[in-house]
């Protein structure tokens, strides 16, 4: 265990970490945090929920001068939410030191935004297209920055951001200072990073699996059909206090949302379509515990942190063991245990083993709860209710009452009414999902599709050869296969 203390952190710093509650540094941050305030490129990779965003934050305020009122830090992160959160985060570490950080994000009025920049912040953290618009219009001067850091790095690398990321590094002068983060960093990835970079030190906390291990993670095989109602049946059952359900499309999360709540579930919807106000009240509800069940794209499935999330649900089963790694680590954070439960399809066994394999971890089959169990949940939660007012001891008010009640009725009869009356019965509304097709481990002749996504992750299904010929015919067709997934990814990120 290494204290702060050792890092040689300045004061205004220190007294912001103890502000925080943070004790001891967790791995990630003891070993980078030295290197980068030695001024060296870094790329780190550390498990979900282990406090990469305070392990570039610190050693980026520990460069700046407050005094001077220039941005002299940049963060880039895929989605807004992502964004407003590590601004949060540095504003905390900042604050004693004096060091202000801003957000800047799509669909948030341009000349607001302006007006904000103008104030001065130090450190600016951004998603890429606004941060590219600001860049055009001057209204985001690079020439002072001297740290810029690409939170989820291997998101922001690949195919929808590269470009992006290209020009926006492009823009900032040479002799800073690159710092990479992620809990995935797929090797190819890391080769363009690097490309990027002078002489990047690689920071890896290692660890046996990819996902984190207090994370329970199971999975439930099913047909299409049935995943609505063992979605419904394991919340029931399980009665989980926060959970994020993640689905692959947009129609499907609306889909999802509407079915719940028509069951009398407090859930609420996340995506990419909705208005950037909507997106920030639906969060806000689940942080304040007045939406129990978020549904979301995978806009959600990165760098989040939501405390007391203590499950995720895979309602679709990702296309990317990355993706699944990201998701599940919505839960399990900084020490806390969670559960991850993954529904496939019969046909989509063979990508589970895949994603199994490329995580080094292993999700435990679970019977899909029935319905009769899902009842009995409902009114164990009841009488948990029950069990709770017992132990508070202040039912003297009501004891002549029970007492006539127990002359006319037995008590198992009394007891059980009670329990009826209190129990969230289900409305049993009938719901109806739109079905999409099963992911399956295509063989490599079948690869390469227009609608294959392509990541680089994929490689390792290739046989050597077939590598060598996706190689050559990536850069043959790379135009129009890059600009079909380059489009492709636009649109899943295009409210950024
Ligand atoms: N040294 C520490 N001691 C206690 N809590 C910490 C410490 N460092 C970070 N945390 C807290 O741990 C949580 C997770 O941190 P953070 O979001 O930075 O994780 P991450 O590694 O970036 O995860 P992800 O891969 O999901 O983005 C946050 O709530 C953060 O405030
Ligand atoms: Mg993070």
């Amino acid at each position: 265990m290494t204290t702060f203390n050792e890092l040689n952190i300045s004061q205004a710093i220190m007294k912001a970490l103890e502000k925080m509650g943070f004790e001891e540094a967790t791995p990630i941050q003891a070993e980078t945090i030295p290197l980068a305030i030695e001024g060296n490129d870094a790329i780190g990779q550390a498990q979900t929920g282990t406090g990469k965003t305070a392990a570039f934050g610190i050693p980026m305020i520990e460069k700046i001068d407050p005094q001077q009122r220039k941005i002299q830090g940049l963060v880039v992160a895929p989605t807004r939410e992502l964004a407003i959160q590590v601004a949060e985060e540095l504003n905390r570490l900042g604050k004693i030191k004096g060091v202000r950080s801003m957000s800047v994000y799509g669909g948030q009025h341009m000349e607001r935004q302006i007006r904000a920049l103008k104030d001065g912040p130090h450190i600016v953290v951004a998603t890429p297209g606004r941060l590219l618009d600001h860049m055009r219009r001057k209204t985001i001067r690079t020439e002072n920055i001297q740290t810029a850091v690409l939170d989820e790095a291997d998101e922001m690398l690949n195919m929808g951001f590269i470009e992006d990321i290209r020009d926006i590094l492009k823009n900032i002068p040479e002799e800073r200072q690159t710092l990479l983060f992620s809990a995935t960093m797929p090797k190819e990835i890391r080769d363009i990073a690097t490309n990027l970079m002078k002489n990047p030190k690689e920071i890896k906390v290692k660890a046996k699996e990819m996902t984190v291990e207090n994370i329970d993670q199971y999975f439930i095989e099913i047909p299409e059909k049935q995943k609505f109602d063992t979605l419904t049946n394991h919340l029931d059952f399980y009665a989980p206090k926060l959970a994020i359900v993640f689905s692959r499309t947009k129609k499907r999360v609306d889909e999802i949302t509407d079915g719940l709540q028509a069951r009398g579930f407090r859930a609420e919807g996340i995506h990419g379509d909705l208005t950037q106000g909507k997106r920030m009240s639906v969060l806000n509800k689940f942080k304040n515990n007045r939406v129990d069940v978020l549904v979301a794209t995978d806009v959600a499935a990165r760098g989040l942190d939501i405390s007391g999330v203590t499950h995720v649900y895979n309602f679709d089963i990702p296309q990317d063991p990355e993706s699944y790694v990201h998701r599940i680590g919505r839960t399990g954070r900084a020490g806390r245990t969670g559960e991850a439960i993954s529904f496939i399809t019969p046909r989509e066994v063979a990508h589970l083993n895949v994603i199994e394999k490329v995580t080094k971890s292993k999700m435990k089959r679970m019977a899909p709860p029935t319905y009769q169990e899902a009842r009995r949940g409902q009114q164990q939660a009841a009488a948990d209710k029950l069990r709770k007012k017992i132990s508070q001891q202040d039912l003297q008010d009501y004891q002549e009452t029970a007492s006539e009640l127990l002359q006319d009725y037995d008590s198992m009869t009394v007891v059980a009414a009670a329990l009826k009356m209190m129990t969230k019965e289900r409305r049993n509304a009938p719901v109806k999902i739109s079905s999409v097709q099963p992911i399956s481990v295509k063989k490599p002749q079948q690869r390469g599709g227009k609608n294959n996504k392509g990541g680089p992750q994929n490689k390792k299904f290739y046989g050597k050869r077939d590598q060598g010929r996706r190689k050559q015919g990536g850069r043959k067709q790379g135009g129009r296969n890059r600009k079909g997934n380059y489009q492709k990814h636009r649109n899943r990120h295009s409210n950024n």
